[in-house]
C-alpha cells in the first residue's frame, strides 16, 4: 500500500518539478540574455554565447589565440561575454589606437581582479591599481624616481655583471646539456634584485615563492566573472594558496625593509659615509622620510611598489630573451648574420658592453621581430572603460573589460607581409618601434597605462643577447636540427615556451 502511495505521488510531482525547474530555467537565462543585450544600442559582433557563462568556454588555455580565432570571423572588434562581465576585444592597430590612444583616458583604469587584488595589498601595485589619483602619485613618483634615464643609467654595472655572471655559469657546462630558460629566469631575477633590493636573492625558497606568485598572478578567478560560483575558487584552494603566497611575500618584503631600515641608520651615523650606493629600497625610504614628495609613502606602498617590479618586470624581461634566443636557434641563418655583427663590432674583447649596443641595428632588428611575433604580455594588460563611449561607431558600456590582442596585432596579414615568418630584415631601414606611435607593434602597450619601464627592460635584454651570441654557438641536444624546435607556448602571467630550452653551448673563442 505504502509502495502504490509512494510511486503515485511520485508520479504526480515529477511533472510539477520538471515544469517549476524548466520556469526557473527559463527565466534565469532571458533574465540573463537582457541584461548582457540591450537592443537599442548599437553593439559590436559578438559569437554566440551560452547560458550563464556566456563565451568563457572559448577562451582555452592560450586566450590570445582563440580570440584570435574569433576576431577572424567576426572582425577586429568584438564584444564577447564572460559570465557576468562583458569584454572587448580588439585586434587591428585601428581598433587598438581607438582605445589606447582616441579614448586612452575613459580605458585608463584596470579591473579589480580577486587574485591580484589579494597579492597586490588590495590593487596597492601600480599595474594593477585602478586609474585614479593614488594611481597616478604611485605611476609619477616610479616614471622619476626608479626608471628615470639616469636611474637605469647607475643600475649599469648591475647589469654587465650579472651578464658575465651567466656567461660563465655556461662556461662551467663543458660542451654538456644546459637548461637555458633556468639561467636567463635567474639573470633576470638577480638584476632585478640587486636593483631592487641592494643583493641577489638566489635562495630556493624564495624563488619557489616568486613562481608561485607569478604563477597566481596570472590565475583565472571564475568568481571574478560569476560571482555566485566564487565557492569554486574556495573549493580548488586557489583562494587559499592566494592568501598564503601574499603573506609569505608580505614577510619577505618586512625582513627586506627591516634590513634597509637598519643600514640606512648606520650609513646616516656614520659620517664618512661609508656605503652610500642606492636600490630602489634605499630611494623610497629616503623618500618616505623627507617628505618631498606632497605623497604619503605609507610602508604599503613601498611593498607594493617593490613588487611591481618583480610582478611586472622578471618575467616579462626573462620571456623576450628565451623567445629571441629560440627563434635564433630555429634560423641559422638569421644567427650567422647576428654573431657576424656582434663579433665584428667586439672585436675579440671579453664582453659587450652597453656602449656598443646601438652599434648592433641587425641586433635591434632581431629584438624587434621575436618581440613581435612572441609579445610577453600577449593581451597587454586588461583594461576597463569608466564611462560608455563610442568606439569605431559601436557603443561600449561603462565597465566592459578589455583586451588588446597586441599578439594577434603582431601578426596581422594587412599590415605585415608574411607575418608568420621570423625575418628581423623587416625592420632594417624601417622606423617602426615599440615606443608607442605605431599601433602594429605595441609589446609594451601605449598611452598613459603603457609599460613605463621600456628604457630599464631593453638594456637588459639586449645585453643578454649580444653577449650570448657573441661569446657562444648554440645548438639542440642530440644533434637535432635547430628548425625542429618546439615552440609550443604556455599562458601564465606571460606567455612563456612550455618546455624548458636545453642546448649545447660551444665557446667561439676556443
Ligand atoms: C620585455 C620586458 C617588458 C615588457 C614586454 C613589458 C610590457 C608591459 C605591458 C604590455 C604592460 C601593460 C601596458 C598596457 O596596459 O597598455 C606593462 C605595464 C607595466 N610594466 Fe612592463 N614590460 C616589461 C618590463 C618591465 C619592467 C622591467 C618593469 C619594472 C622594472 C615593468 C613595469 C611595468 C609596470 C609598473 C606596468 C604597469 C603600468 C600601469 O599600469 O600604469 N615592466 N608592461
Amino acid at each position: 500500500m505504502l509502495h502504490i502511495i509512494s510511486t503515485l505521488t511520485f508520479y504526480f510531482t515529477m511533472p510539477i518539478i520538471i515544469v517549476a525547474f524548466t520556469i526557473i530555467s527559463i527565466f534565469i537565462v532571458f533574465k540573463w540574455y537582457s541584461s548582457t543585450s540591450n537592443p537599442k544600442k548599437n553593439r559590436p559582433p559578438s559569437p554566440l554565447k551560452l547560458p550563464i557563462i556566456g563565451n568563457l568556454h572559448q577562451l582555452g588555455s592560450n586566450p590570445h589565440r582563440s580570440l584570435q580565432t574569433i576576431t577572424k570571423k567576426h572582425g577586429p572588434l568584438v564584444l564577447i561575454q564572460l559570465g557576468n562581465v562583458p569584454a572587448l576585444v580588439a585586434s587591428s592597430a585601428e581598433t587598438a589606437c581607438e582605445i589606447l590612444k582616441t579614448h586612452d583616458l575613459i580605458f585608463a583604469s584596470r579591473p579589480k581582479l580577486s587574485i591580484t587584488n589579494t597579492l597586490t595589498y588590495g590593487s596597492k601595485s601600480i599595474a594593477f591599481s585602478p586609474y585614479g589619483e593614488y594611481w597616478r602619485q604611485v605611476r609619477s613618483l616610479a616614471v622619476l624616481q626608479l626608471l628615470s634615464n639616469k636611474r637605469v643609467q647607475s643600475f649599469r654595472q648591475v647589469r654587465e655583471q650579472e651578464t658575465q655572471v651567466m656567461i660563465d655559469t655556461i662556461a662551467k657546462s663543458c660542451g654538456s646539456v644546459i637548461d637555458l630558460s633556468e639561467l636567463i629566469s635567474s639573470f633576470t631575477n638577480n638584476v632585478i634584485c640587486r636593483v631592487a633590493l641592494g643583493r641577489t636573492c638566489g635562495e630556493p625558497e624564495f624563488i619557489d615563492l616568486l613562481i608561485r606568485f607569478t604563477y597566481l598572478a596570472g590565475c583565472f578567478s571564475i568568481g571574478d566573472y560569476i560571482p555566485w560560483l566564487s565557492w569554486v575558487d574556495r573549493l580548488s584552494g586557489l583562494v587559499a594558496r592566494t592568501k598564503q603566497a601574499a603573506q609569505e611575500f608580505d614577510e619577505f618584503l618586512e625582513g627586506v625593509l627591516e634590513e634597509h631600515i637598519s643600514k640606512k641608520k648606520m650609513v646616516d651615523g656614520d659620517q664618512n659615509g661609508s656605503d652610500k650606493r642606492q636600490d630602489l629600497v634605499d630611494i623610497l625610504l629616503d623618500l618616505q622620510t623627507e617628505k618631498t614628495t606632497n605623497f604619503i609613502l605609507h610602508r604599503d606602498v613601498i611593498k607594493a611598489a617593490i613588487m611591481d617590479v618583480f610582478a611586472a618586470g622578471t618575467d616579462t624581461t626573462s620571456t623576450a630573451i628565451e623567445w629571441a634566443i629560440s627563434e635564433l636557434i630555429r634560423h641559422p641563418r638569421v644567427m650567422k648574420t647576428l654573431q657576424r655583427e656582434v663579433r665584428e663590432i667586439a672585436n675579440g674583447k671579453p664582453m659587450i658592453t652597453e656602449d656598443d649596443l646601438e652599434k648592433m641595428t641587425y641586433l635591434q632588428a632581431v629584438l624587434k621581430e621575436a618581440m613581435r611575433l612572441h609579445a610577453p604580455l600577449p593581451l597587454l594588460i586588461s583594461r576597463e572603460s569608466t564611462k560608455d563611449v563610442k568606439v569605431m561607431g559601436y557603443d561600449i558600456s561603462a565597465g566592459t573589460q578589455v583586451f588588446v590582442n597586441a599578439w594577434a596585432i603582431g601578426r596581422d596579414p594587412s599590415r605585415w607581409v608574411e607575418p608568420e615568418k621570423f625575418h628581423p630584415e623587416r625592420f632594417l631601414n624601417n622606423p617602426i618601434d615599440y615606443k608607442g606611435l605605431n599601433f602594429e607593434f605595441i609589446p609594451f602597450g601605449v598611452g598613459r597605462r603603457g609599460c613605463p619601464a621600456i628604457q630599464f627592460a631593453t638594456p637588459v635584454y639586449e645585453l643578454a643577447i649580444a653577449n650570448l651570441v657573441y661569446k657562444y654557438d648554440f645548438a639542440l641536444p642530440e644533434e637535432v636540427n635547430g628548425e625542429e624546435l618546439d615552440m609550443t607556448e604556455i599562458t601564465g602571467l606571460t606567455l612563456r615556451r612550455k618546455s624548458p630550452l636545453l642546448v649545447v653551448a660551444t665557446p667561439h673563442f676556443g
